[in-house]
């Protein structure tokens, strides 16, 4: 389905409520630059540091395209674990996986309440921005914590330039960009206006200085376009 959910009057801030899952795919296809080449990015890289059995989390998976894009992808027989505190999202991501055969354990849960047990690969797409600061800190230190020696996080995030002239000039690239994906100046103002204190994001540096400050040996940025970037940390 099209998104049109900022077509109308908003009051309140943003949410992933049954409106927003009903058209997310299609949200956030117009509204991630390269989202479907991050993804894929994304799956290849967590391929080189998997094997049978691997145990591979997606957090805040939405609809689990990561997961089950990685599956079809994947020469492995892994165990995939999608959490997410969105009901909404939890059933489409159980009708797709079942429409493409594909088996995940899809967990209703807030990230920070799960055990992340012996974890090879976790992913979070997109959605660390939507965690309080000092929580996100916490969390990243928890995905630490929970991988085998050897193991990846990989992440994107929409970002800030701590320029604040480049910052300006971010901004306005990304609504150049949007408004080629056929979204109007009303919608896009509606968008941000929800999204204030919402999503909160940090600069590349400030992304990089948490992995390196929660322990990881090594943090790379594999893809960026302007305000948006893809991560791999090693442990
Ligand atoms: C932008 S979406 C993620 C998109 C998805 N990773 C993808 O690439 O298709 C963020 C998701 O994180 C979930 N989320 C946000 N905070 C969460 C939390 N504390 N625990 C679990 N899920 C959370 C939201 O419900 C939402 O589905
Ligand atoms: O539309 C925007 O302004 C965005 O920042 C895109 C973005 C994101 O980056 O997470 C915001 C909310 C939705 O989760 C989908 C995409």
């Amino acid at each position: 389905m099209i998104d049109k959910v900022f077509n109308k009057t908003i009051s309140k801030q943003f949410e992933f409520d049954e409106e927003v899952a009903s058209v997310f795919d299609d949200m956030l296809d117009r509204s991630v630059p390269f989202y479907k080449q991050m993804q894929k990015l994304s799956i290849s890289f967590a391929n080189n540091f998997l094997e049978d059995g691997s145990n591979v989390y997606d957090l805040g998976c939405s609809t689990a395209s990561t997961l089950i894009e990685l599956s079809k992808s994947s020469k492995y027989n892994l165990n995939l674990v999608g959490i997410d505190n969105s009901n909404a999202m939890l059933e489409r991501a159980s009708k797709k996986a079942k429409a493409f055969g594909v088996e995940i354990k899809l967990l209703n849960a807030d990230i920070f309440d799960v055990d992340l047990k012996d974890a090879k690969v976790v992913f979070s797409n997109y959605t660390l921005q939507f965690i309080r600061p000092l929580n996100r800190e916490k969390l990243v230190k928890k995905i630490y914590d929970s991988l085998e020696d050897g193991g990846v996080f990989i992440f994107s995030e929409k970002l800030v330039s701590k320029n604040s002239f480049l910052n300006k000039q971010f901004i306005d690239e990304y609504y150049s960009f949007k408004k080629t994906q056929g979204y109007s100046e009303f919608e896009i103002s509606q968008k941000r206006e929800a999204l204030e204190n919402v999503l909160i994001p940090y600069t590349e540096d400030e992304n990089k200085k948490m992995i390196e400050d929660a322990g990881f040996k090594h943090c790379e940025t594999v893809f960026k376009w302007v305000n948006f970037a893809l991560f791999i940390a090693i442990k």
